[in-house]
Protein backbone atom coordinates (compact mmCIF):
# COMPACT_ATOMS: atom_id res chain seq x y z
CA UNK A 1 0.00 0.00 0.00
CA UNK A 2 1.43 3.22 -0.90
CA UNK A 3 1.96 5.67 1.65
CA UNK A 4 -0.05 9.09 1.29
CA UNK A 5 1.77 12.66 0.05
CA UNK A 6 2.94 13.22 3.99
CA UNK A 7 2.38 17.36 2.82
CA UNK A 8 -1.50 16.82 1.55
CA UNK A 9 -3.79 18.45 3.87
CA UNK A 10 -7.00 17.17 4.88
CA UNK A 11 -9.87 18.07 2.26
CA UNK A 12 -10.78 21.90 3.61
CA UNK A 13 -14.13 21.62 5.21
CA UNK A 14 -15.44 24.02 2.83
CA UNK A 15 -13.59 22.28 -0.28
CA UNK A 16 -15.37 22.58 -3.76
CA UNK A 17 -14.31 18.93 -4.68
CA UNK A 18 -13.70 17.93 -8.69
CA UNK A 19 -12.86 14.88 -9.62
CA UNK A 20 -11.50 13.14 -12.80
CA UNK A 21 -13.01 9.61 -13.64
CA UNK A 22 -10.48 7.03 -15.37
CA UNK A 23 -7.01 6.95 -13.39
CA UNK A 24 -8.28 9.12 -10.54
CA UNK A 25 -11.43 7.00 -9.48
CA UNK A 26 -10.92 4.25 -11.04
CA UNK A 27 -8.14 2.49 -12.51
CA UNK A 28 -7.17 2.38 -15.82
CA UNK A 29 -8.64 -0.61 -18.10
CA UNK A 30 -7.46 -2.12 -21.21
CA UNK A 31 -10.50 -0.88 -22.77
CA UNK A 32 -12.52 1.93 -22.29
CA UNK A 33 -15.74 0.20 -21.33
CA UNK A 34 -13.81 -2.63 -19.14
CA UNK A 35 -13.06 -0.01 -15.98
CA UNK A 36 -14.00 -2.20 -12.96
CA UNK A 37 -16.48 0.21 -9.98
CA UNK A 38 -14.33 0.09 -7.07
CA UNK A 39 -17.00 -1.66 -4.34
CA UNK A 40 -17.01 1.61 -2.34
CA UNK A 41 -17.05 4.15 -5.10
CA UNK A 42 -20.26 5.09 -5.15
CA UNK A 43 -21.37 4.78 -1.60
CA UNK A 44 -17.97 7.31 -0.70
CA UNK A 45 -18.89 9.87 -3.56
CA UNK A 46 -22.44 9.64 -2.17
CA UNK A 47 -21.01 10.63 1.37
CA UNK A 48 -18.62 13.09 -0.11
CA UNK A 49 -21.81 15.12 -1.47
CA UNK A 50 -23.45 15.05 1.73
CA UNK A 51 -20.61 16.25 3.48
CA UNK A 52 -19.54 19.28 1.41
CA UNK A 53 -23.29 20.45 1.05
CA UNK A 54 -23.41 18.94 -2.88
CA UNK A 55 -19.86 20.49 -3.59
CA UNK A 56 -18.57 17.39 -5.54
CA UNK A 57 -18.69 17.32 -9.13
CA UNK A 58 -17.26 14.18 -12.01
CA UNK A 59 -15.15 16.20 -14.46
CA UNK A 60 -13.99 13.68 -17.51
CA UNK A 61 -13.08 13.64 -21.02
CA UNK A 62 -15.45 10.69 -21.26
CA UNK A 63 -18.99 11.89 -22.46
CA UNK A 64 -22.04 12.03 -19.32
CA UNK A 65 -24.28 9.36 -20.79
CA UNK A 66 -21.46 6.77 -20.76
CA UNK A 67 -20.02 7.96 -16.97
CA UNK A 68 -23.87 7.75 -16.07
CA UNK A 69 -23.23 4.18 -17.07
CA UNK A 70 -21.23 3.69 -14.27
CA UNK A 71 -22.14 5.72 -11.95
CA UNK A 72 -26.12 5.77 -12.20
CA UNK A 73 -26.41 6.70 -8.67
CA UNK A 74 -24.11 9.96 -8.84
CA UNK A 75 -26.13 12.97 -7.27
CA UNK A 76 -24.13 15.65 -8.15
CA UNK A 77 -22.91 17.75 -11.19
CA UNK A 78 -21.81 15.84 -13.72
CA UNK A 79 -18.79 17.87 -16.59
CA UNK A 80 -18.01 15.51 -19.85
CA UNK A 81 -16.34 15.41 -23.19
CA UNK A 82 -13.34 17.34 -21.56
CA UNK A 83 -15.80 20.09 -20.58
CA UNK A 84 -17.93 20.18 -23.67
CA UNK A 85 -21.12 19.37 -22.24
CA UNK A 86 -22.26 19.58 -18.51
CA UNK A 87 -25.25 18.18 -16.54
CA UNK A 88 -26.01 19.74 -13.39
CA UNK A 89 -28.00 17.96 -10.55
CA UNK A 90 -31.58 16.45 -11.63
CA UNK A 91 -31.09 18.70 -14.70
CA UNK A 92 -30.58 17.16 -18.74
CA UNK A 93 -27.52 17.64 -20.20
CA UNK A 94 -26.47 20.84 -22.22
CA UNK A 95 -23.66 21.66 -24.56
CA UNK A 96 -21.41 24.12 -23.06
CA UNK A 97 -19.98 25.02 -27.04
CA UNK A 98 -20.80 26.14 -30.64
CA UNK A 99 -18.56 24.44 -32.59
CA UNK A 100 -20.84 23.44 -35.56
CA UNK A 101 -19.78 19.24 -35.50
CA UNK A 102 -21.16 16.53 -37.34
CA UNK A 103 -20.22 14.00 -35.07
CA UNK A 104 -21.33 10.88 -36.78
CA UNK A 105 -19.27 12.23 -40.11
CA UNK A 106 -16.20 12.90 -37.49
CA UNK A 107 -16.91 9.47 -35.95
CA UNK A 108 -17.49 7.66 -40.22
CA UNK A 109 -14.10 10.08 -41.12
CA UNK A 110 -11.93 8.76 -38.29
CA UNK A 111 -13.08 4.64 -38.38
CA UNK A 112 -12.68 4.78 -42.26
CA UNK A 113 -9.31 6.44 -41.95
CA UNK A 114 -7.98 2.98 -39.24
CA UNK A 115 -10.36 0.54 -41.04
CA UNK A 116 -7.05 -1.56 -42.13
CA UNK A 117 -6.02 -1.57 -37.92
CA UNK A 118 -8.24 -3.39 -36.42
CA UNK A 119 -6.56 -2.86 -32.97
CA UNK A 120 -7.63 0.73 -32.82
CA UNK A 121 -10.56 1.15 -30.91
CA UNK A 122 -12.85 4.07 -32.43
CA UNK A 123 -14.70 6.12 -29.41
CA UNK A 124 -17.71 7.36 -30.68
CA UNK A 125 -18.79 10.82 -28.74
CA UNK A 126 -21.12 13.30 -29.11
CA UNK A 127 -18.57 16.26 -29.21
CA UNK A 128 -15.64 14.43 -30.45
CA UNK A 129 -13.90 11.34 -31.64
CA UNK A 130 -10.76 8.93 -29.51
CA UNK A 131 -8.70 6.78 -31.18
CA UNK A 132 -7.06 4.36 -28.51
CA UNK A 133 -4.08 2.34 -29.31
CA UNK A 134 -3.39 0.62 -25.90
CA UNK A 135 -4.21 -2.55 -27.61
CA UNK A 136 -0.99 -2.04 -30.13
CA UNK A 137 1.50 1.07 -28.64
CA UNK A 138 3.35 0.91 -31.91
CA UNK A 139 0.23 2.07 -33.87
CA UNK A 140 0.75 5.58 -31.97
CA UNK A 141 1.99 7.08 -35.06
CA UNK A 142 -0.59 6.23 -37.32
CA UNK A 143 -3.53 7.61 -34.66
CA UNK A 144 -1.30 10.67 -34.38
CA UNK A 145 -1.34 10.93 -37.98
CA UNK A 146 -4.84 10.32 -38.78
CA UNK A 147 -6.27 12.73 -35.67
CA UNK A 148 -3.82 15.68 -37.21
CA UNK A 149 -5.52 15.03 -40.43
CA UNK A 150 -9.04 15.09 -38.91
CA UNK A 151 -7.97 18.21 -37.03
CA UNK A 152 -6.87 19.91 -40.08
CA UNK A 153 -10.11 19.33 -42.15
CA UNK A 154 -11.92 20.44 -38.87
CA UNK A 155 -11.06 23.75 -38.01
CA UNK A 156 -13.45 23.78 -34.97
CA UNK A 157 -12.21 20.73 -32.99
CA UNK A 158 -8.77 20.47 -31.63
CA UNK A 159 -6.17 17.61 -30.49
CA UNK A 160 -6.50 16.33 -27.03
CA UNK A 161 -3.71 13.80 -26.27
CA UNK A 162 -4.37 11.42 -23.36
CA UNK A 163 -3.14 8.04 -22.21
CA UNK A 164 -2.56 5.72 -24.87
CA UNK A 165 -4.96 7.36 -27.07
CA UNK A 166 -5.65 11.05 -28.91
CA UNK A 167 -9.23 12.63 -29.24
CA UNK A 168 -10.79 15.49 -30.83
CA UNK A 169 -12.48 17.81 -28.57
CA UNK A 170 -14.50 21.25 -29.52
CA UNK A 171 -12.18 24.40 -29.29
CA UNK A 172 -12.73 26.74 -26.57
CA UNK A 173 -13.53 23.55 -24.23
CA UNK A 174 -11.51 22.23 -21.41
CA UNK A 175 -11.43 20.81 -18.00
CA UNK A 176 -11.13 23.98 -16.94
CA UNK A 177 -13.71 25.94 -18.19
CA UNK A 178 -15.79 23.21 -16.18
CA UNK A 179 -14.52 24.59 -13.30
CA UNK A 180 -14.65 28.04 -13.88
CA UNK A 181 -18.45 27.30 -15.24
CA UNK A 182 -19.22 25.18 -11.68
CA UNK A 183 -17.56 27.58 -8.98
CA UNK A 184 -20.00 30.46 -10.70
CA UNK A 185 -22.49 28.09 -9.34
CA UNK A 186 -24.36 27.81 -5.88
CA UNK A 187 -23.26 25.49 -4.04
CA UNK A 188 -19.49 25.32 -5.19
CA UNK A 189 -19.47 29.57 -5.47
CA UNK A 190 -16.76 30.93 -2.51
CA UNK A 191 -15.94 27.19 -1.41
CA UNK A 192 -12.15 25.99 -2.13
CA UNK A 193 -10.90 23.87 -5.08
CA UNK A 194 -9.58 21.16 -4.50
CA UNK A 195 -9.08 19.07 -8.06
CA UNK A 196 -8.21 15.43 -8.58
CA UNK A 197 -6.84 14.56 -11.49
CA UNK A 198 -4.23 11.74 -13.66
CA UNK A 199 -3.76 12.58 -17.15
CA UNK A 200 -2.15 16.01 -19.27
CA UNK A 201 -6.39 16.76 -19.68
CA UNK A 202 -6.82 17.31 -16.04
CA UNK A 203 -3.65 20.44 -15.78
CA UNK A 204 -5.20 22.84 -16.86
CA UNK A 205 -8.01 22.34 -14.18
CA UNK A 206 -5.18 21.74 -12.02
CA UNK A 207 -3.71 24.70 -12.71
CA UNK A 208 -7.19 27.03 -12.26
CA UNK A 209 -7.71 25.15 -9.00
CA UNK A 210 -4.42 26.68 -7.34
CA UNK A 211 -5.11 30.10 -9.03
CA UNK A 212 -8.51 29.66 -7.08
CA UNK A 213 -6.94 29.36 -4.06
CA UNK A 214 -7.39 25.55 -3.94
CA UNK A 215 -4.91 22.90 -4.81
CA UNK A 216 -4.58 20.20 -7.67
CA UNK A 217 -3.83 16.31 -6.76
CA UNK A 218 -1.92 14.08 -9.32
CA UNK A 219 -2.78 10.79 -9.47
CA UNK A 220 0.62 8.49 -10.71
CA UNK A 221 3.32 9.37 -12.08
CA UNK A 222 4.29 12.19 -14.86
CA UNK A 223 5.36 16.16 -14.64
CA UNK A 224 2.16 18.12 -12.80
CA UNK A 225 1.80 21.69 -11.83
CA UNK A 226 -0.42 19.83 -8.98
CA UNK A 227 1.18 20.81 -5.63
CA UNK A 228 0.22 17.39 -4.22
CA UNK A 229 0.52 13.91 -5.79
CA UNK A 230 -1.28 10.39 -5.10
CA UNK A 231 0.11 7.08 -6.31
CA UNK A 232 -2.91 5.62 -7.66
CA UNK A 233 -7.00 5.72 -7.48
CA UNK A 234 -6.20 3.66 -4.09
CA UNK A 235 -4.91 6.16 -2.37
CA UNK A 236 -7.39 9.41 -3.30
CA UNK A 237 -9.77 6.74 -1.87
CA UNK A 238 -8.18 6.41 1.40
CA UNK A 239 -7.54 10.48 1.49
CA UNK A 240 -11.25 10.87 0.92
CA UNK A 241 -12.19 7.95 2.93
CA UNK A 242 -10.03 9.80 5.92
CA UNK A 243 -11.80 13.18 5.48
CA UNK A 244 -14.83 11.38 6.15
CA UNK A 245 -14.27 10.19 8.88
CA UNK A 246 -12.22 13.48 10.23
CA UNK A 247 -16.26 14.90 9.83
CA UNK A 248 -17.49 12.20 12.35
O1 LIG B 1 -11.03 12.57 -18.02
P1 LIG B 1 -11.05 11.12 -17.68
O2 LIG B 1 -12.23 10.70 -16.88
O3 LIG B 1 -9.74 10.66 -17.08
O4 LIG B 1 -11.16 10.38 -19.10
C1 LIG B 1 -10.07 10.43 -20.01
C2 LIG B 1 -10.32 9.42 -21.09
O5 LIG B 1 -10.47 8.17 -20.41
C3 LIG B 1 -10.84 7.03 -21.16
O6 LIG B 1 -9.70 6.55 -21.82
C4 LIG B 1 -8.66 6.20 -20.91
O7 LIG B 1 -9.12 5.18 -20.02
C5 LIG B 1 -9.43 3.89 -20.62
C6 LIG B 1 -9.98 2.98 -19.54
O8 LIG B 1 -9.08 2.86 -18.49
C7 LIG B 1 -8.15 3.34 -21.27
O9 LIG B 1 -8.42 2.08 -21.89
C8 LIG B 1 -7.63 4.36 -22.29
O10 LIG B 1 -6.39 3.90 -22.82
C9 LIG B 1 -7.41 5.74 -21.66
O11 LIG B 1 -7.06 6.71 -22.63
C10 LIG B 1 -11.98 7.31 -22.10
O12 LIG B 1 -12.14 6.23 -22.98
C11 LIG B 1 -11.86 8.62 -22.84
O13 LIG B 1 -13.09 8.93 -23.49
C12 LIG B 1 -11.59 9.74 -21.84
O14 LIG B 1 -11.46 10.98 -22.51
Amino acid sequence: MQPLDPSLPDLPADAALFLDFDGCLVEIAPRPDAVAIPPGLAGRLARLHDRLGGAVALVSGRDIADLRGFLPDFPGPIAGSHGAELSLAGQPIRTTHAVDLDAEALHRAAADAVADNPAILVERKPHGVALHYRADPSLRPVVEAVMQRLADAHPGMVLQPAKMAVELRPRGTGKDGALDRLMALPPFAGRVPVYAGDDLTDEAAMAHAQSRGGFGIKIGAGETVARYRLADPAALARWLDDALVGAG
